[in-house]
């Protein structure tokens, strides 16, 4: 696997890939990998296709009180874990390359990126389009594969990717959890053994709530009784709602398919999980 970090190799490293009629796969994050990240890398591999990871910790999608400076950062684990995946280049760049001195522009997609993290993290979602755009731009893939872990942040990407004509295709992965059911994340490794053991709350709750609103309970009474469990076991709840798996809005249809989405902290540490809600036939 080649690790690169500036424009011009990139461009000659992607064009070695696509010689002989390649497509590319891109798989962006922010490194400090996991067995999450390595489902997208796995879920992207395929017979004729070449494998993209970018690394890059993104200044610009993190509030002025968020983790930005003790985001975890390695490098060179990172680099070991996807050669062994069978990634096939690693993009790398530095700040100075994403944001020169000049730097002027921002992605701002409305609508789905307005509720629930669009709230609780302002400008997180300009953020993050803004630099998905610029790695989509930079690379030039055919697909590009992310987590449905962070639902939100799928959601935003597929609009400003139908509305801006990207021309790439976008794959969400299913969220890969530990044996507990805690969905894996960079950031579970602030958690310290007690409130590793209080997270399992968030999960457990979401599940429970998810059944029961399936089957036709009572959706805001379910939904009372999963943040009352969170509360019971330390989070504070910053959003616990059920909505449209389109949209994004609340979600009232039980015709159409539904999602349960949370962000609760538990200490100084912020979780984010979100379940399928099916559709309930003949509703
Ligand atoms: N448990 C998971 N299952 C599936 N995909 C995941 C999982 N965790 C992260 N991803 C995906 O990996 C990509 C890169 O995410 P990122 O590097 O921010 O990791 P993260 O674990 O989500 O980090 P953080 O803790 O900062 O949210 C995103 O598309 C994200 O949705
Ligand atoms: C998509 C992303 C790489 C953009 O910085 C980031 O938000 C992430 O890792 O989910
Ligand atoms: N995994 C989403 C990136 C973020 O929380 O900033």
């Amino acid at each position: 696997m080649q690790t690169i970090r500036t424009l011009e190799a990139l461009r000659s490293g992607i064009g070695a890939l696509r010689d002989g009629g390649a497509s590319v796969a891109l798989v962006p994050t922010m490194g400090a990998l996991h067995a999450g990240h390595l489902a997208l890398i796995e879920a992207a591999k395929r017979p004729g296709r070449k494998v993209v990871a970018s690394i890059f910790v993104n200044p610009t999608q993190f509030g002025p009180n968020e983790d930005l400076s003790r985001y975890p950062r390695r490098e060179a684990a990172d680099a070991r874990m996807l050669t062994e995946a069978g990634c096939d280049l690693l993009w790398l760049p530095p700040v100075e390359v994403m944001y020169p001195a000049g730097f002027a522009t921002k992605i701002s997609v409305s609508g789905v990126s307005e509720g629930l993290d669009g709230i609780s993290r302002p400008g997180h979602f300009d953020g993050v389009a803004t630099v998905v755009a610029k790695l989509f731009n930079q690379v030039r893939p055919d697909i590009a594969l992310f987590g449905e872990k962070d639902f939100q942040q799928l959601a935003v990407i597929r609009q400003m990717v139908a509305d801006l004509d990207f021309g790439i295709e976008i794959q969400g992965v299913p969220t890969q959890r530990d044996d507990d059911g805690l969905a894996l994340s960079s950031r579970n490794i602030y958690l310290d053994d007690a409130q590793r053991a209080a997270a399992v709350a968030l999960p457990r709750a979401l599940g429970v709530a998810a059944k029961a609103i399936a089957r036709g309970d009572d959706a805001d009474g379910a939904l009372a009784s999963a943040r009352e469990a969170l509360i019971a076991a330390g989070f504070v709840v910053d959003y616990l709602e059920l909505v449209d798996a389109l949209t994004l809005t609340p979600g009232t249809d039980p015709a159409r398919a539904r999602r349960l989405v949370a962000a609760a902290k538990i200490g100084a540490t912020r979780l984010i999980d979100n379940l399928a809600v099916p559709p309930r036939e003949h509703a």
